[in-house]
């Protein structure tokens, strides 16, 4: 896998997998207008470095809710990851464990929370849940999230509905192979597999539940209105992520990099003091990352190129993907004149009609 591209373990990744699951994982919804768009918004921004700063080589690392990682790049939560790789989410975990980067461990993972921790003991976790209306249910699975050793909840708030995904529905893929599950919705050890249930009633009041029921910091996962990055805050999240589900929810909705400025704008306080905000959606390259910090992110997560890695080749494709954007990262900060994540900054990124 060496000098490859990610579109190189995408198409690899493509090669490997039944037709039906490519397409649940590279799918989106209603005419993926917003798929395609979270991947364009990217070319239409261009960076302009600055010269002469004597930068050295750049320190890639962030400090996240008192978790270290060792670039600006973490694992957005996907679902199914057996469906790429025998060892599915231990393969990935191993991976971020290796990269030193977070891992947000997805609520419809494949291998059970508790088995993902076992598998990669030095990797940073953070679960996403999809909070569920039996909330002592939801309680359980926050439960063992903590005891597995997750450091943050990733709450996913734009999916009251699943969104419709004309891939899956033309394929008629409704359900898991039968030798897979959504090990962390069994009931109880051994215990049947409850459906995951979106929640249309889901509202500002339970995040208020979720903040009592767990001392673990909370990441409000799918704002795209800043006056929701706002009413998160005031309900107690400690980041925000900025997120169209990876076009996946609702079509048409603008691409989270194009939002990203307004609610960096909106979560700072008057005395300078800010919540971290995390973006997603289209990340598929160093520059694309430096472009995202420069406009205020925290970091960054990507989704779908752990995917292409893990389906191309397990845990050493995940690792080469992580690999590829962190030698990217480091590459463009230097060319940039950065000496760490902190030296990017607003003025270094300009809107242009591409290409540039
Ligand atoms: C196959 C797949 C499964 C996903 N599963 C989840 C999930 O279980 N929970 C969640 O909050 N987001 C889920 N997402 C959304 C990702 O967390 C993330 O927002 C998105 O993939 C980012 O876009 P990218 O794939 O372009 O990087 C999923 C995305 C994909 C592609
Ligand atoms: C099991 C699904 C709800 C996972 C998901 O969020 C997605 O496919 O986008």
């Amino acid at each position: 896998m060496s000098g490859w591209r990610l579109c190189d373990y995408e198409a690899a990744a493509r090669e490997r997998l039944a037709p039906a699951h490519y397409d649940y994982f590279a799918g989106g919804a209603g005419e993926e207008i917003t798929l395609r768009a979270n991947v364009a918004a990217f070319d239409r921004l261009a960076l302009v470095p600055r010269v002469l700063r004597g930068a050295g080589r750049p320190e890639t690392g962030v400090t996240l809710l008192g978790c270290r990682a060792s670039m600006p790049v973490l694992i957005a939560p996907t679902a199914f990851h057996r469906l790429a790789d025998p060892q599915g989410e231990r393969a990935t975990a191993r991976a971020a464990a290796a990269a030193e980067t977070i891992m947000i461990v997805s609520m419809a993972a494949t291998v059970a929370v508790e088995e993902v921790g076992a598998a990669a003991p030095g990797a940073t976790l953070w679960f996403q849940l999809y909070v569920q209306p039996d909330l002592a249910f939801t309680e359980r699975i926050v439960r063992r999230a903590e005891s597995a050793g997750c450091r943050a909840l990733v709450v996913t708030a734009d999916s009251p509905v699943m969104g419709v995904r004309r891939r899956d529905i033309r394929n008629r893929f409704l359900d898991l192979p039968a030798h897979l599950h959504c090990e962390n919705l069994r009931d109880g050890p051994g215990g049947p597999v409850r459906p995951i249930a979106m929640w249309p009633e889901l509202s500002w009041e339970h995040l208020a539940v979720l903040r009592r029921m767990t001392d673990l910091p909370i990441v409000v996962k799918g704002v795209t209105h800043p006056a929701d990055a706002r009413l998160a805050i005031e309900h107690g999240a400690a980041a925000i992520m900025v997120s169209n589900h990876g076009g996946r929810q609702l079509d048409g909705v603008p691409t989270a990099i194009d939002l990203l400025p307004e609610i960096v704008a909106e979560v700072a306080g008057p005395d300078g003091s800010t919540v971290p905000v995390l973006v997603d959606g289209g990340v598929r390259r160093g520059t694309d990352v430096v472009k995202a910090l420069a406009l205020g992110a925290a970091a960054v997560a990507v989704g779908r190129p752990v995917l292409w890695g893990l389906a191309a080749g397990g845990e050493p494709g995940v690792a080469g993907v992580l690999g590829l954007l962190r030698a990217e990262v480091e590459q463009a900060m230097t060319l940039c004149g950065c000496a760490g994540v902190g030296d990017l900054t607003p003025d270094m990124v300009r809107s242009v009609v591409p290409p540039c």
